[in-house]
């Protein structure tokens, strides 16, 4: 649904000149929930602001759907942009306008008919859970009720992409839950892909499809959830299930197991210790659900009394049990 290739965008000229976004190439396919993770400085703004073609990259390209927003004129970029809906930290919403007509604004800016309009909003209120809150003005709407309006405005004109600007970042932690998870039951119902910016793993982690990480500007890494989690060298990985860093294995025995299907590990770490003659101690761990899947990652020490161990059939045992690991 979207290819981004090579996007590099500089402000400013000369001394002053600063690379927010660096040679960033990303692919999120159709109908998928995307992450990208980031702290703050890191560029995800930039890089949201050039693929809702808000601000013109310096180089590279943004393709949505077929259409390639680098070569596209001012009236073409008022058109893709009917094809996007946008959500934000701040919900943006008129104030002097009650719920219902918020959510109605972008049709009427689309010259939609009157009746039409009226049905949409209608579809949409029950789609985001605003029932009996048409009416009401934004000042007295709930930070979480706000999003919701926000997000019916951003669906009102059946857009291809949702494109989320830290949207739960000023919710409360139940209320980004409930809005988290309608964002996902609008995905399920209506296919919509979604691009979210974030710096809070508990987003990705509970929403996500795929992710991609940035630092610096750049995308550092990128790929589904799943794959991601699993493997032992992940730095996203690392961000979302923590498992301590080396400081807790002064002696450098240690090593990150990864594992994203399901079960359990413990047969596979007590047949460490028969098979092999392993001790095993674990130093750190973290076990979650995440998109229906158990995932998990440990980092544990691995130690033989006699000092060495066949790492080649340790590795192997683990592979056959789908824990990823390098030894
Ligand atoms: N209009 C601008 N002019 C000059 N520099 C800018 C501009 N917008 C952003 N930057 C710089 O680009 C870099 C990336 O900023 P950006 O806002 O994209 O990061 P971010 O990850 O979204 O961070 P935050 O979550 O704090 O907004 C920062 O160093 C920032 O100072």
């Amino acid at each position: 649904m979207i290819e981004v290739t090579s996007l590099t965008k500089v402000y400013g000229t000369g001394d002053g000149a600063v690379t927010a976004v660096d040679d960033v190439s990303l692919s999120v396919p159709s109908g998928q929930v995307f992450g990208i993770l980031g702290r703050s400085g890191a560029g995800k703004t930039t890089l949201m602001r050039c693929l809702t073609a808000l601000e013109r990259p310096t180089s590279g390209s943004v393709t949505i759907g077929e259409v390639n927003l680098t070569e596209l004129s001012a009236s073409g970029l008022r058109k893709a942009r009917h094809r996007m809906g946008m959500i934000f930290q701040h919900f943006n919403l008129l104030g002097s306008r009650t719920a219902a007509d918020n959510i109605a604004f972008p049709l009427e800016v689309q010259g939609v008919p009157a009746a039409e309009r009226r049905a949409r909003v209608a579809e949409l209120i029950e789609l985001v859970g605003l029932q009996g809150r048409e009416h009401a003005f934004p000042s007295q709407l709930s930070g979480g009720q706000k999003q919701r309006v926000g997000i019916a405005r951003a669906l009102a004109a059946h857009p291809d992409v949702l494109f989320c600007d830290e949207a739960t970042s000023a919710l409360d932690p139940a209320t980004t839950e409930q809005i988290l998870d309608l964002l996902k039951e609008i995905n399920r119902r209506t296919g919509v892909t979604i691009v979210l910016i974030t710096h809070e793993s508990e987003v990705v982690r509970r929403i996500c499809d795929a992710a991609a990480l940035m630092a610096s500007g750049r995308v550092v890494e990128q790929g589904p959830l799943l794959e991601l989690l699993a493997d032992p060298d992940s730095r996203l990985a690392d961000i979302l299930l923590p498992v301590g860093d080396v400081s807790l294995d002064p002696e450098h025995t240690s090593v990150v197991l990864g594992f994203a299907h399901g079960g359990t590990t413990e047969p596979v770490i007590s047949g460490l210790t028969r098979r092999f003659g392993l001790d095993v101690s674990i130093l750190g761990g973290a076990v979650e659900t995440v998109a229906g899947h158990k995932v998990g990652r440990l980092r544990v020490a691995l130690t033989h009394p006699d000092g060495g161990y066949d790492r080649d059939a340790v590795a192997a045992y683990l592979a056959e049990h789908e824990v990823s690991v390098h030894l």
